[in-house]
């Protein structure tokens, strides 16, 4: 249904029934109201379970406005909740960075028609009651009181939802034809040791694209000087600029993005722990390349083994381009651009990823300054001479990560049964209580589709498409999008969760054949199980043989152990039932280390 239908449908004046103003947005009609006892009653019993619900929530909120809420929802405990929720969320959702960051889904976004539409709807059913009504709801008060404590316990409770109907669009078609005019898109992670100067690097690509105001990056410096950090001001952007922090909501894959004339880039990062390994492999399965950033002066940290973990698990789940920023060029130690200094980096940073198997002429070295923003999106001035032959033969960080654009999903991959896995679940707002994120590993997805999400087997429809913040009639894969869902028990969903075609969903099994690359020597051995976000715990049942280098054939079968290298066919027993299938990529870990990475083969019957 097109936001059109739904504008039309509706015809009260709004401005009655929700305001931008939330002080003065409800209770007007109760002034000079006179309650009751039983109201009375009512209000000092439910008052402070609004107020908890929302103070965990981390929102503040005054008695009065909470009785305002309660009263316009007839004592609905949840409704209040989600309307207070929402109704004090966009003057802490106002973005921090003048706008041009996003994380994640949940900064106010620039309604859409659709969404204006959505939430008069939502409002009309919830709040545009007449004071008739509202009275003779009120007197039974009491009764659903008791009721609505029960129902606040579950997922609050939401006005009623339009029905979403298909535009029946013909995505691949429509895909097709925008191949040769769609702006070029990427996504990556950045990786690298504490203190290499990831987030600092991070906040310079977003303030020198313009995606971040100077002045917030001012307004940090000057809160980083109060505490003396004063150069961490463009790190904050990343840690403590995210507006899920601000409102106590955990994401933990954000996306922050930004765009030049070339091309989108999706900075995906997990807030606060970065390095925790299912969280890293969760951001790193859904990014096309990964920055791993190495201070110049500290490279023996910068070559230790969690820097070496986190290259193999970008490696394992499919990343195809790492750029290495060879960063702090302007520190003093080095000297400062010194370019022997950074050929010693180049040639050991080298000599550490093609150990780990990576081919370093596909590789880009970046020597940059995330602090100065020295050629990471401006190139190095002129005037600084010993710096000069960074120009003559570097490019910029930005260009390195214009130079690997991925190229547009292929027709069939468009064409087969949706799969997106979610990063983050969102519940909550009252256009859209529920909506997940993602990115689309297969197929294409239009607004009124049906879906499935395995492994729990509910169904869903999707009530919207977000695109980089902004709402889209469908999406292929290969992008990265937050549906938001409509028809949908929340209660079964979680991160790791995969979202299916409804027509064409993955049968969740328990156990599946592996073709894997060992990291380490294997025997039939417990493991845990990482597929992008999803980590469940398996075994390695049977080691069913070993394969040639290419993994074409087999070399020999039961093997007894395969040693660390050599290419493997295994079966994987899993305690329960995962929406996994052919074709997908799996990690197997134990004991905090990588033992092997594969793609699935079929499931345990193959
Ligand atoms: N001289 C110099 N210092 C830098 C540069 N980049 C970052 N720093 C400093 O290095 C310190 C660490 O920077 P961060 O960006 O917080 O490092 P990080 O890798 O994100 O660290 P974690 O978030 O703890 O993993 C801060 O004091 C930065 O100001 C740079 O290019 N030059």
């Amino acid at each position: 249904m097109s936001g059109h239908h739904r504008i039309k449908n509706i015809d009260y004046d709004d401005d009655e029934v929700y305001s931008d103003n939330e002080e003065d947005g409800y209770g007007d009609e109760q002034e000079g109201a006179e309650y009751t006892a039983e109201d009375k009653d009512n209000f000092a019993t439910l008052t402070p379970v609004v107020r908890a619900e929302l103070e965990e929530a981390g929102i503040a909120v005054l008695d009065a406005e909470i009785q305002d809420a309660l009263w316009n929802y007839y004592w609905d405990v949840a409704k209040s909740v989600g309307y207070l929720k929402n109704a004090k969320a966009p003057k802490q959702q106002q973005p921090k960075n003048g706008g041009g960051v996003s994380t994640g889904v949940k900064k106010e976004k620039p309604k859409s028609k659709f969404d204006e539409a959505a939430e008069r709807s939502a409002a009309a059913s919830g709040t545009g009651k007449s004071a008739a009504s509202s009275k003779q709801a009120k007197s039974t008060g009491l009764e659903s009181k008791t009721k609505n404590l029960k129902i606040e316990e579950a997922t609050p409770s939401q006005p009623p939802q339009p029905k979403v109907k298909s535009k029946g669009l013909d995505v691949p078609r429509l895909y097709a034809e925008s191949i040769s005019k769609r702006k070029a898109s990427a996504a990556f992670v950045v990786i690298g040791h504490v203190d290499h100067g990831k987030s600092t690097l991070m906040g310079r690509l977003l303030l020198d694209t313009g995606a971040v105001a100077q002045r917030d990056i001012d307004k940090f410096q000057k809160q980083a000087a109060e505490i003396g950090k004063s150069s961490f001001a463009l790190a904050w952007v990343m840690d403590t600029g995210s507006d899920e922090r601000e409102r106590g909501v955990t994401v933990d894959i954000a996306q922050h993005h930004f765009g030049t004339e070339a091309a989108d880039f999706t900075i995906l990062d997990a807030p606060g722990h970065r390095d925790f390994v299912p969280n890293m492999i969760g951001g790193a399965s859904m990014a096309d390349v990964a920055v791993l950033v190495v201070d110049a002066n500290q490279l023996e940290s910068g070559m230790k083994g969690q820097t070496r973990e986190h290259i193999l698990l970008a490696r394992a789940v499919g990343i195809k381009k790492v750029i290495v920023a060879v960063n702090k060029m302007d520190a003093a130690t080095l000297p400062p651009w010194s370019e022997e200094a950074f050929g010693r980096v180049k040639l050991e940073v080298g000599k550490f990823l093609s150990e780990i198997g990576i081919d370093v002429g596909e590789v880009a070295f970046v020597p940059c300054s995330g602090l100065n923003g020295e050629n990471v999106v401006k190139a190095i001035s002129s005037s600084q001479k010993e710096a000069s032959w960074v120009s003559k033969g570097y490019r910029t960080l930005l260009h390195e990560l214009e130079a690997y654009i991925p190229p547009p999903a292929p027709e069939e991959q468009v064409k087969r049964p949706l799969r997106m896995q979610v990063a983050d679940v969102f519940r909550g707002g009252i256009q859209n209580p529920l909506s997940v994120s993602g990115r689309i590993s297969a197929g294409n997805v239009q607004v009124g589709d049906a879906a499935v999400i395995q492994p729990s087997g509910e169904s869903a429809t999707i009530k919207a498409i977000d695109v980089a913040d902004e709402a889209r009639d469908w999406a292929v894969a290969g992008q990265l999008c937050t549906l938001h869902l409509a028809d949908v028990e929340a209660q079964h969903l979680r991160a790791g969760d995969l979202l299916c075609s409804a027509k064409s969903p993955v049968r969740p099994t328990r156990d599946f054949t592996v073709n894997v690359s060992a990291a380490e020597s294997i025997l039939p051995q417990s493991v845990d199980l990482h597929v992008g976000r999803l980590h469940a715990e398996g075994r390695i049942a049977a080691l069913i043989a070993i394969l040639s280098d290419d993994g074409k054939e087999v070399v020999r079968r039961k093997p007894r152990i395969v040693k660390e290298k050599q290419r493997a066919r295994l079966r994987v027993e899993l305690g329960e039932a995962l929406p996994i299938e052919e074709g997908t990529v799996v990690v197997l870990r134990s004991a905090g280390g990588t033992v092997a990475s594969g793609v699935v083969a079929g499931d345990g019957a193959t």
